[in-house]
Order: structure tokens, then sequence, then C-alpha cells
């Protein structure tokens, strides 16, 4: 079956009122991002609804394959194109009802006539239509309220489009819509997590990872750089610093206590995102903490890593169990990377018996023993920036063809 364009809906957008023509553009924007390297590739918006055209049938394929990650769509249907006379659209209509699975089914025909000189009226072409259908296709019942198979027939001036299939989007709001953030993304099966949910209310993410060579390995920066890849293809590409940090965990196991050590490497990260955020002009910071976890995700703990800055911390993972973030990790593509065995900065250097209740004056305490703020300057200063996701140029030639 030959499609000739995609109907695509907004679902939440369009609840959005006098913001709405902001979230549309930003939606149209990033499925052109998703687009990109398909040439053949048009889009129309309008204010309910966008038309995806393709003339070349393989990208149309990979157009169908990819919009089920874009936030923002709610649904889409293939929509297939001919002439508008009734014969022609007969004919259509039974090649799209062939398209899919019609044993056991119901069915309808429902009939939206924008060229009001086309010569029929409503009723009459709903009973043509569907009579036909049903010649062809005796096992199809009808069905007025909810059918299996809903045909819809939209005459316009330039032809009539035909569509039965419904395919749902991802929902959510289109990313950048909501502001930008700065996700910390560990390479455990957490952050990642809670990069996408954010993503889906409309945040666009710079992720920032904290490495500590030779301690950890080129492998286990692979494993961040295709978590931030596949992060990417929710709508908008992620950029990712990556934060030279070993001398700094060793100035930490050298000045703080063992048991305590954990709660300052949170606080030396969180400061040294923090200034990072504020360079990239981002609003909040994203983490992948979840309520007693771990030791340092008691509300002591996340209460003494939080006393070094102001900046929302946005944790949405907070209140969920640990199988319901696998849950959605393996949805989204993510888990099978975080899984991959290489070790991360902070369990390497994991204190044997971290403090679950860490006193802030404690903390406070050991680090006033050393000048840590350099160390966090430089860390900033000697961050890696992998713009590989962002293909900006890529972008900027191919927008003439949109
Ligand atoms: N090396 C790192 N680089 C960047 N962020 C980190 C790093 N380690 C931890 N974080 C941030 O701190 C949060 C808590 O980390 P922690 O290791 O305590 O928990 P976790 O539940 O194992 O999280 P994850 O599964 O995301 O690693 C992470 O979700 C992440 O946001």
């Amino acid at each position: 079956m030959e499609w000739n364009e995609i109907l695509i809906r907004y679902g939440e957008l369009s609840l959005k009122g006098r913001n709405r023509n902001v979230f549309v553009r930003k939606l149209k924007n990033n499925i052109k991002d998703a687009m990109r390297d398909l040439q053949s590739v048009r889009l129309k918006a309008e204010r309910d609804r966008m038309f995806l055209v393709a003339d070349d049938e393989e990208d149309m394929k990979k157009a169908i394959e990819r919009l089920p990650h874009i936030f923002g769509i709610q649904s889409f249907s293939p929509v297939a194109k001919c002439e508008a006379d009734l014969d022609a659209i007969k004919k259509k209509a039974i090649d799209v009802i062939g398209s899919g699975e019609t044993t056991g089914r119901t069915f309808k025909v429902e009939i939206k006539r924008a060229d009001k000189t086309f010569p029929y009226v409503t009723g009459e072409l709903q009973q043509e239509i569907g009579g036909h259908v049903l010649s062809q296709f005796p096992e199809l019942v009808v069905q007025m309220k909810k059918p299996d198979i809903l045909l819809l027939v939209d005459i316009r001036k330039d032809g009539a489009f035909l569509t039965s299939k419904v395919f749902k989007g991802a929902g959510g709001m289109p990313v950048g819509s909501n502001g930008h953030s700065l996700l910390m993304l560990s390479g455990g099966i957490d952050s990642p997590v809670a990069g996408y949910l954010l993503m889906k209310r409309g945040v666009s993410i710079d992720a920032i990872h904290f490495a500590s060579p030779p301690y950890t390995s080129e492998l286990a920066k692979r494993k961040v750089t295709d978590l931030t890849e596949q992060l990417s293809s929710f709508g908008a590409s992620v950029r990712l610093h990556i934060i030279p940090f070993t001398e700094l965990q060793q100035a930490i196991v050298k000045q703080v206590p063992d048991n305590l050590s954990m709660t300052t490497t949170r606080r030396m990260m969180l400061q040294i995102a923090d200034k990072v955020r504020e360079e990239i002009g981002a609003l909040a910071i994203i983490t992948g903490e979840s309520l007693g976890q771990v030791a340092s995700q008691t509300l002591d703990s996340l209460t003494a890593i939080n006393e070094v800055t102001a900046t929302p911390i946005l944790r949405p993972l907070i209140a969920m169990d640990k199988l319901e973030i696998i849950d959605i990790s393996q949805k989204i593509g993510t888990y099978d990377i975080s899984i991959r065995p290489y070790e991360d900065c902070c369990t390497i250097f994991t204190p044997s018996n971290p403090k679950t209740k860490p006193k802030i004056e404690k903390v406070q305490h050991f680090e006033s023993f050393f000048d840590f703020p350099p160390l966090i300057d430089e860390a900033v200063r000697n961050r890696t920036t992998i713009e590989a996701f962002e293909q900006r140029q890529a972008d900027a030639d191919f927008s003439d063809l949109l």
C-alpha cells in the first residue's frame, strides 16, 4: 500500500491556548530535525493538525517509523490520496481497508467534505463507499459507535484523502517548548529515564557526566555517549559535557572521612553542574535520584547535598520503584546500554559504610580544611563538550528543503 502523506494530531497541544503557536512551531522544527536526512519530506502545519508529505516511498516508511518517538504528537495516520471522483475513491477505499486486518472487525465510513462543490451529499457518499467496501470484505460488520476500523474520507479541492489506521504518538509536549535543563547522566539505569521524562514534558536538555580516568574506562564513556544518542532520538539533540573528576575525587578521599565522602562527592558534582548550567543558560538540574534507593538518596542526604545550591533540582523518579524505572528504561531503549558492565566514578570510590543521615555542619567542617573551589573551577573549565548529536550544520543545510 502506497501512502502519500501522514496526518499528525497534536493532542495536549490543543489545550495550550495562547502558547499554541509556539508549541506548533517547536513541534514542526523537531519533526524536521528528526527527518532531516529524508530528502523528499515536506511539512504543512495547520491550526490543529499537521501533514507530512513524502514523495519517496522509502522516506515515507522511515517517517512512519520515527514519528512515534517525537513528543507532542498524540496520534498519526498514514493517508492515501486519489482523484476527487467517486469511482476513484471507492477503488482507493478497497486498497486502504485491504492494507490491514479485516477478519472479525467492525467498520464505519466517515466523510468530511471540505470541497462543497463535490456532487454528492455526505449520506449518499457514506452509503456508496460503505456498500462497496462491504461487497469486497463481507466479513466486516458495520458499527456506528467505536468501530475497530474507521475509514475517514476527506474530500478537498486538490483530491480525496483516505485513512483507516491510527498510530499512537509519544504524547507529551514538544521538546524545547518548556525551557532548558542540565541532566546529570551517570551511565546507570535511572538518570536516562529521568532525562526522558523531562523531555516528555517539553524540556530540552544538555547532559553532564563525571568521569574519573584511569579509574573509569573509555568504554564507560562510550556508554554515556550512547545513552545521550538514544535520548537524542526523542525529538531534539542532546549535548554532552564530560567533566574530568579524578583530582577532585582523590582530594575528597584524602580530606573527608570515609562515611561522609559520598555526600561531599555529590556536593562537588552539584556545584560543578550548577556552574555549567549557568554557562549554558539552563534553568534547572535534573537527577535520577529515587527516595531511599541508596544511602545518598535519603531525605537527610538529599538535604545535605542540596545545600550547595538554590537552583531547582528536578527529580522525576523520586517516588518511583526500581521496577517501574526499569520498565520505562526498557521501553525507551536505554536499559541495554545502562547495564553494560563498566564502572562509574562513584561506584569505584564508594565508601563501605556511607552515612544515611549526614549532618550538614559536619560535612562543611571537613570540607573547610581543603580549598575545593579552584578544583571545581578547573573541572568546569577542562570539560569536553560533545556536539556530535546537534548536527546544527546539517539542520541548516536541510532547512531550506522543508
Ligand atoms: N558519574 C556521574 N555523572 C553524572 N551524574 C551522576 C554521576 N553519578 C551520579 N550522578 C547523578 O546522581 C544521581 C544519583 O546517583 P546514584 O549513583 O546515587 O544513584 P542511581 O540510582 O544509581 O542513579 P543512576 O542509575 O542514574 O546511576 C544519578 O541519577 C545521576 O543523576
